[in-house]
């Protein structure tokens, strides 16, 4: 099992993250976690806090000469304003001078939270809310891919839509697209809805407006079998689901054909099984299911989509609230804010796709060292290509969005 908190407001001295369950000797380097960090700082129409925030990262505990010892791994990622605007603000000390917020902005969980833990400045509740924390989750995930890449499983994100504006739907993306979809300004492998992409946050970013949209997140090389349909909490897609809802500000999640399955019918709306008996392995031609059947991983690519809500905080606050020290009419804070987010959201969903497959792929395969991990997966997956339950999958091709070839990973 592989557990991991994180601690951390979004303008305190640091972050923390902690991680447990990782098996011994995993290369792992400050500088591989940086490159996922800046990743995440991607994308055309962030705010002003992306172009300065350096992400540093300190290694505290658990990693030693470049890998990992097996012991709980602890990293700290200091934000790069603490010391030159938020150490009064933000001070852990009685006393120290600070600014009330009492105008909380409706989307946020300001007002909700300020209720619940008997709050009368919204900033206790803003703090720990914000997306800050997914720096966190990206330097965990960073280290759950390192995992799995030990067993040549892989993850990609790229952006469905930003506001109206969508991209085609067409093969589902390889690993081997990534550097092209980073290289995109919004993180989207279709050049003609990028550039309706940028000209919808343009538009919105001079109205003082936000933006919400949608990415797909892809897990290639995921083994048959993680998962299970023995109880509601073990199966996968109720924990992609829950994990990916878990990023701030996302309101929906599909698996594979999703919603769009709904108003097909049956004898539509599943992945055939065919065999190919030169290899002896079972085939999936289709994605339907996501990769996912039962709760059960099947073979074939896991892949999600993920809807993210337009950003509540406006450059231009129009959103009425109330004075929460007055009871009047107001309008709500501003802060400094993203208009839209959506390409950094997708670094999140692939850390939080990784964080569920590699807690997954360390209850089947256990071990306490890399190798002894890796080897009980080879043993496992060699069986299954000895038999006939072996799953694979075949040659790309086609250009429907849920296949209509057979998928590229044998
Ligand atoms: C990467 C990322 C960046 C975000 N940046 C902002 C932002 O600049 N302004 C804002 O209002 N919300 C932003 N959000 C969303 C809020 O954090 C989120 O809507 C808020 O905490 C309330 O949570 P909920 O929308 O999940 O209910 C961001 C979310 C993500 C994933
Ligand atoms: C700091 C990050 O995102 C922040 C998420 C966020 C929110 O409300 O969620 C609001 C903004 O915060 P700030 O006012 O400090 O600029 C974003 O910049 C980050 O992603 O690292």
């Amino acid at each position: 099992m592989l557990r991991y908190l994180t601690a951390g407001e979004s303008h305190g001295r640091s972050l923390v993250v902690t991680v447990e369950g990782l098996p011994a000797g995993l290369e792992v380097t400050a500088q591989q976690l940086g490159v996922e960090l800046a990743r995440r700082r991607l994308g055309y129409g962030r705010g002003p806090r992306m172009r300065f925030e350096a992400d540093e990262l300190v290694l505290i505990a658990g990693i030693r000469h470049g890998r990992t010892l097996g012991s709980p791994v602890a990293i700290e990622i200091k934000n790069s304003e603490w010391e030159r605007k938020w150490t009064q603000e933000m001070s852990p000390d009685p006393g120290a001078p600070s600014t009330k917020l009492t105008k909380p902005r409706p989307g946020h969980a300001d007002l909700a939270g300020m209720l619940k833990y008997g709050f009368d400045d919204a900033r206790d509740v803003l703090e720990r809310a914000s997306a800050r924390e997914t720096a966190a989750r990206v330097v965990a995930g960073a280290l759950a891919k390192a995992l799995l890449a030990q067993l040549g499983i892989e993850i990609v994100s790229h952006v469905v839509q930003i506001g109206e504006a969508k991209a085609a739907r067409t093969n589902l993306p390889l690993p081997g697209d990534l550097a092209r979809i980073d290289a995109s300004e919004v993180r989207c492998l279709d050049p003609d809805a990028e550039a309706s992409m940028i000209a919808e946050i343009k538009a919105a970013a001079k109205v003082g407006d936000s933006l919400g949209g949608s990415v797909e997140v892809v897990a290639h090389g995921v083994p048959v079998g993680l998962g299970s349909h023995v109880h509601w909490d073990r199966k996968l897609d109720s924990q992609l689901a829950g994990a990916l809802m878990s990023i701030q500000a996302v309101k929906a999640v599909s698996i594979g054909a999703g919603i769009e399955v709904a108003s097909r019918h049956g004898s539509e709306a599943h992945d055939a099984i065919h065999y190919d008996a030169d290899r002896d392995r079972y085939l999936r031609p289709t994605w339907l299911s996501g990769g996912i059947e039962g709760g059960i991983s099947n073979g074939a690519p896991i892949v999600a989509e993920v809807w993210m809500k337009p950003l509540a905080t406006l450059n231009r606050p129009v959103l009425e609230t109330v004075d929460t020290a007055t009871k009047e009419s107001a309008l709500s804070f501003k802060e400094r804010t993203d208009v839209v987010a959506v390409p950094a959201m997708g670094v999140v969903a692939e850390a939080m796709m990784a964080l569920v497959l590699a807690n997954e792929a360390t209850r089947k395969f256990g071990g306490d060292s890399v190798a002894e991990f890796a080897r009980n997966w080879r043993g496992y997956v060699e069986n299954l290509s000895a038999t006939p339950s072996a799953v694979g999958v075949g040659p790309q091709a086609g250009s429907a969005p849920y296949g209509g070839g057979e998928l590229p990973h044998g």
